[in-house]
């Protein structure tokens, strides 16, 4: 993994999207091996904020801390250490479970030579020549994990992991959490499902500014 892990933090975070805030006031800390576990009903926010942490949006108020550095002053080196799971996978239809593998290697600057061994660890391994578009759903979220493997990050950011995955799949992804957090990782998921993991709690409940609707 690139770099030490810090602490990923904020004091007083808003979200503005469409021209609405979202949320505001919001305070969070992550340390190096601990997860945060966002919940909130639909639209409440939980998408936005894992945007604001992988740096794609910009906080309405306040700022996003790595450490004593706020991400937005180098989004170079905040990239570099975040791997951003998303509710799409991107998967290309006619690039193979081996090509989708190697590319995420190529953006990460990580080592292609671990394609096959991911592959099997998340029960792709027979499957590399496959194109995108012959993928179940849940094989798909798996090479989506896989990418979030290979890119040896420091912060992962998943917006519902679970999605998709069959019970094995889920048990897997478990896995992969708990390993990350051992090595020192930090993670912040969004979930409707509670995850089998110990975790911080972060449980939105929409803007509490009295111009929450401007
Ligand atoms: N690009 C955008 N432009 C304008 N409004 C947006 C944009 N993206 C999200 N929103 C709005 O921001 C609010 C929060 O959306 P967000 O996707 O963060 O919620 P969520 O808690 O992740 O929801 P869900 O549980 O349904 O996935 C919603 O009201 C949504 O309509």
């Amino acid at each position: 993994m690139n770099a030490l892990s810090q602490p990923l933090w904020s004091e007083n975070l808003a979200c503005r999207r469409g021209g609405r805030k979202i949320f505001d006031g919001l305070a969070f800390r992550v340390e190096p091996g601990e997860a945060l576990i966002v919940t909130g009903p639909n639209g409440v926010g939980k998408s936005s904020l894992l945007r604001l942490l992988a740096g794609l949006v910009r906080p309405a108020e306040g700022a996003i801390h790595w450490g004593e550095a706020d991400i937005a002053d180098d989004p170079v080196e905040h990239r570099s250490r975040t791997a951003y799971l998303g509710h799409l996978d991107a998967i290309k239809p006619r690039a193979s479970v081996q090509d989708h593998l190697t590319l995420a290697t190529i953006l990460a600057g990580t080592d292609a030579a671990k394609v096959p061994e991911i592959a099997a660890r998340i029960g792709l391994g027979r499957m590399l020549e496959r194109p995108g578009r012959l993928l179940s759903a849940g094989q798909r979220r798996r090479v989506a994990l896989g990418r979030l493997l290979l890119a040896e990050a420091r912060l992962w950011l998943l917006d519902e992991p679970t999605n998709a995955l069959d019970a094995e799949g889920q048990a897997l992804l478990i896995d992969l959490l708990k390993q990350h957090l051992a090595a020192g990782g930090l993670i912040v998921a969004s979930t409707h499902q509670p995850l089998a993991l110990p975790a911080r709690q972060l449980a939105l409940a929409g803007a509490v500014s009295p111009h929450a609707a401007e």
